[in-house]
């Protein structure tokens, strides 16, 4: 459904600053895959996501979308793929119901298509009842699902949600998902979306793709991502420092028992398997005869994946997951050439 290759994008900002905020992307992406790409602000999700949805031009590189290639047949790609991006796309001054049946009409339906395609997207993202309200006139997670309907009107296969989420409160935000994942399975649509959340990737998406100042740093399910690059943790406190010191012996015996950090009468280590070593710790505690207070299995989170793999946290630096280190895709290139890139 979606191919890339060496898929590119440098912004030319100024005569001595070019953004560097897509950098050789190559993915593979196959029908019916729902896929999260996952990375801090800045990292270049947007940008790929407007890449391949026709909006930006690549610089360099090659990307095929649902068929068609996207600086060759941008109409093309565009007839097949539903996008809905950061902002709102619905004009505030319009009433829902007429702002689906426009949409409708700009993709080619004839009015009686229209109205029809606009009534079934209502019943599905249940907004029904709403057809009649003003766009500005709604909730966040309203308008949200109004965005996804506008997505929709023509029925594409795959669907682009460039952070479908950001801002709805929990309870707002399962309710979207829940109305998309029944669509995808009713439709059969491929969805790629980007995201901060690290529990929504985690949950939501079968394939993870996490993105670091432009390049595809890791590619696998979550629990796959988890699994290689962060692992399963035991954590014990025990009653004395003296007893601590004897049980971090125990958990470095542990399957795959490494890094384990002594703190008071704290002990973390990683092991092969967190809920498995628990029962294991606690027998083996009792025949040596060391007091245990409270043992843990711990899994690891995509933040630890992330930490893992960048020493960064995405959590970091505020909601979003920005991380307030410098950002090295803005390099300044030497003012010397005293020319625009191309
Ligand atoms: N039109 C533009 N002109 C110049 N720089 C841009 C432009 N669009 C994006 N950038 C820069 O490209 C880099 C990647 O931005 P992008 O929006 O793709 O990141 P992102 O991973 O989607 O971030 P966020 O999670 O904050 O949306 C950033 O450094 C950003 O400032």
């Amino acid at each position: 459904m979606i191919r890339t290759r060496g898929l590119t994008k440098d912004f030319v900002v100024s005569r001595t600053e070019t953004v560097h905020a897509v950098r050789g992307v190559d993915l593979e992406i196959a029908p019916g895959e729902l896929v999260a790409m996952l990375g801090p602000n800045g990292a270049g999700k947007s940008t790929t996501m407007r890449m391949l949805t026709t909006l930006v031009r690549p610089t360099a590189g090659t990307a095929t979308v649902a068929g068609a290639d996207v600086v060759a047949e941008p109409a093309l790609v565009r007839r097949r793929i539903g996008y809905v991006g950061q902002g709102n796309g619905a004009g505030h001054a319009q009433r829902v119901g007429d702002e689906l049946v426009v949409q409708g009409r700009v993709y080619g339906l004839d009015r009686p298509a229209a109205r029809r395609r606009a009534g079934e997207l209502l019943d599905a993202l249940d907004l029904a009842d709403l057809a009649r309200r003003k766009v500005a006139d709604l909730s966040g997670g309203q308008r949200r699902r109004l965005d996804v309907a506008l997505g929709l009107v023509h029925a594409p296969r795959l669907l682009f949600l460039d952070e479908p989420s950001t801002g709805l409160d929990p309870h707002t935000r399962a309710n979207l998902w829940e109305h998309v994942l029944r669509l995808r399975r009713e439709h059969d649509m491929t969805i790629v979306l980007t995201t901060h959340y690290l529990d929504e990737a985690d949950t939501m998406a079968e394939r993870v793709v996490v993105v670091d100042h432009g390049r595809v740093i890791a590619d696998d399910t979550a629990d796959g991502l988890k699994r290689d690059l962060a692992g399963d943790r035991v954590e014990v406190t025990a009653a004395t420092p003296d007893d601590a010191t004897r049980l971090a012996a125990l958990v470095e015996r542990l399957p795959g028992g490494r890094e384990v950090v002594l703190t008071g009468t704290h002990v973390t280590g990683r092991v092969a398997d967190g809920p498995a070593s628990v029962p294991v710790v606690v027998r083996a505690a009792g025949d040596a005869g060391l007091a245990i207070v409270a043992v843990q299995a711990v899994r690891p989170t995509l933040d630890d994946v992330f930490l893992a793999l960048t020493g960064r946290s995405l959590r970091d630096g505020g909601p979003a997951g920005a991380a307030p280190h410098e950002d090295p895709t803005q390099e300044r290139a030497a003012a010397a050439a005293g020319k625009d890139a191309a």
